[in-house]
């Protein structure tokens, strides 16, 4: 690996001048107390230059904070923007710059280090934050290559003055190939390494690559089709909660479309759902049309006997719960919703206001010890057990670098003990869905199937593929069901209906 020669390349170890975190000193920070895109907190809000222009700004903050602070790019973004005063064209512009950079973090490092010639990990953190935004607007937007260099050198001038010259090298040996040239140079053979190829091809670690071919029965192409589409913008869906709102009139008022598969769904243009009517007066919900799918199916399952008690052991925040519950009030049942974390129950409560919902804010593994909890009580049992999320890696740029093979085990005891929980709070009959945003089969098959083996009863699985709506694609042998972004356009929710004799 070499790197452009470059004199001014600064020395191993050197801190940019006037870079001082020690003293509280944030990059970007305005040092006279201003904030951080220009404005004076001391006095009167006055005009100020700012090196670069605000939505690159925003997005290398965001950026940084990710990854300096362990922020929620979907949490932090948003803020940003509001306190930039970004809307529109530029609020868009620099949401792609942010969530594209974090996408692509992994294969961006690999060509920042060979074209730095030097470890990416042993850059200056702001600088090599910087990198990664120029990077990918070189390599993955229609920026010109010079303004992307250019406008990348002006922001490493004020988060790491010392590194300009450095950055201008790297940056410019970057523009010497284009994205597939890069992937050509540094990936392993796909005929040697499929999983090392398409890691670095399309930007996600190896354990996670692995894991998906796994799912996807070995085939490779197939994988990448499903690693491609994570790399791309999510759709927006919102639930029509039945009962309370046409799905045509919906998708009429809000200027979307009714969706492919879910009787409820409403695809969005775009814009910010949470400013629509329809949702500030709880006629519909945020919800990825896969998990509609799958609370919907629940809801679907024939059942002898009686119908009035349902229960979702892991409602927050909420979506599942407002969909069953809007289903519930439709046939006169009624739905416990439990959770454990105490905002996450708050967030429950206002997402199923007006619905005969009871929140509990419990552990939901205390079934037949908390008396709100009776073994053997309910009919309907939802249980969207805690998981990597593997599933909507689309939606969370930065989650598929955090998520570690280590997360999984203490996951899928958690799982165990929740699945077996709701097979206990089922009655004799009473169906029980196990649902995952993740493919992983360790989250999916094996914890499925070992809590039935485990759980001291009798269990059957139910064909959960007649539940789904009748002609949908994709959902393999059965009896569960695996929903996938490339297949089917929804997170990739995994399924398993089960009934307690
Ligand atoms: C995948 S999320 C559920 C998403 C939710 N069903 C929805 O559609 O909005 C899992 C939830 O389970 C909760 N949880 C984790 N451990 C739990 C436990 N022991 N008992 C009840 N809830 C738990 C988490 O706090 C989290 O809110």
């Amino acid at each position: 690996m070499t790197g452009p020669s470059r004199p001014d390349r600064p020395a191993e170890g050197d801190r940019p001048r006037g870079y001082a975190r020690e003293r509280g000193d944030r990059p970007g920070a305005d040092r006279r107390g201003g904030d951080r895109f220009g404005g004076d907190r001391r006095g009167p809000r006055r005009p100020a230059r700012p090196a670069v222009d605000l939505p690159r700004q925003v997005a290398y903050e965001a950026i940084a904070a990710v990854h300096r602070d362990d922020a929620y790019a979907n949490l932090v973004l948003p803020a940003m923007l509001r306190e930039a005063g970004l809307s529109g064209r530029d609020a868009a512009f620099a949401t792609e710059l942010t969530y594209g950079t974090l996408r692509h973090t992994g294969t961006l490092d690999a060509i920042v280090t060979d074209a730095a010639g030097r470890d990416v990990q042993r850059i200056d953190p702001p600088v090599r934050d910087a990198l990664r935004l120029g990077a990918y607007q070189i390599l993955h937007t229609r920026v010109p290559a010079h303004a992307a260099v250019s406008s990348t050198v002006d922001l490493v001038r004020s988060v790491g003055p010392g590194a300009t010259g450095f950055a201008n090298a790297v940056l410019r040996e970057i523009t010497s190939r284009d994205a597939d040239a890069w992937v050509a140079k540094l990936a392993p053979a796909e005929e040697t390494d499929p999983v090392g190829h398409l890691s670095l091809a399309y930007s996600h670690p190896q354990w996670i690559v692995r894991s998906f071919a796994e799912a996807l029965g070995g085939d490779m192409g197939e994988t990448a089709r499903l690693l491609i589409e994570d790399n791309e913008r999510p759709p927006v869906h919102l639930c029509a909660r039945p009962g309370l709102v046409d799905p045509v009139a919906l998708a009429d008022e809000v200027g979307g479309a009714p969706g492919a598969f879910s009787p409820y769904a409403v695809y969005l243009p775009g814009g910010a759902p949470g400013d629509l009517r329809a949702v500030a007066d709880g006629r519909a919900h945020v919800q990825d049309e896969g998990s509609q799918l799958v609370a919907d199916a629940l809801a679907a399952a024939p059942l002898d006997g009686p119908d009035g008690r349902w229960l979702d052991l892991c409602a927050g925040p909420g979506g599942k719960s407002g969909l069953l519950g809007a289903l519930a009030a439709t046939r006169g049942a009624r739905l416990t919703a439990v959770e454990v974390a105490e905002h996450r129950a708050r967030l429950v409560e206002q997402a199923t206001r007006g619905l005969p919902v009871t929140v509990l804010h419990t552990d939901g593994r205390d079934v037949g010890s908390d008396p709100k909890l009776p073994e053997g009580h309910f009919d309907r049992v939802l249980v969207d057990a805690p998981c990597t999320g593997l599933g909507a890696l689309r939606r969370r740029p930065e989650a598929r670098w955090r998520r570690q093979p280590s997360d999984l085990p203490p996951l899928t005891r958690l799982q165990r003990e929740l699945l077996t929980a709701a097979l206990r709070a089922a009655r004799p009959g009473g169906l029980v869905a196990y649902v995952t945003c993740s493919p992983h089969v360790v989250e999916t098959h094996v914890t499925v199937t070992e809590a039935a083996r485990r759980c001291g009863f009798a269990v059957d699985f139910v064909d959960a593929r007649p539940m789904l709506p009748a002609g949908m694609p994709g959902l393999g042998d059965g009896p569960t069901v695996q929903l996938w972004p490339h297949r089917h356009g929804t997170d990739a929710m995994f399924l398993a209906l089960l009934r307690r004799n």
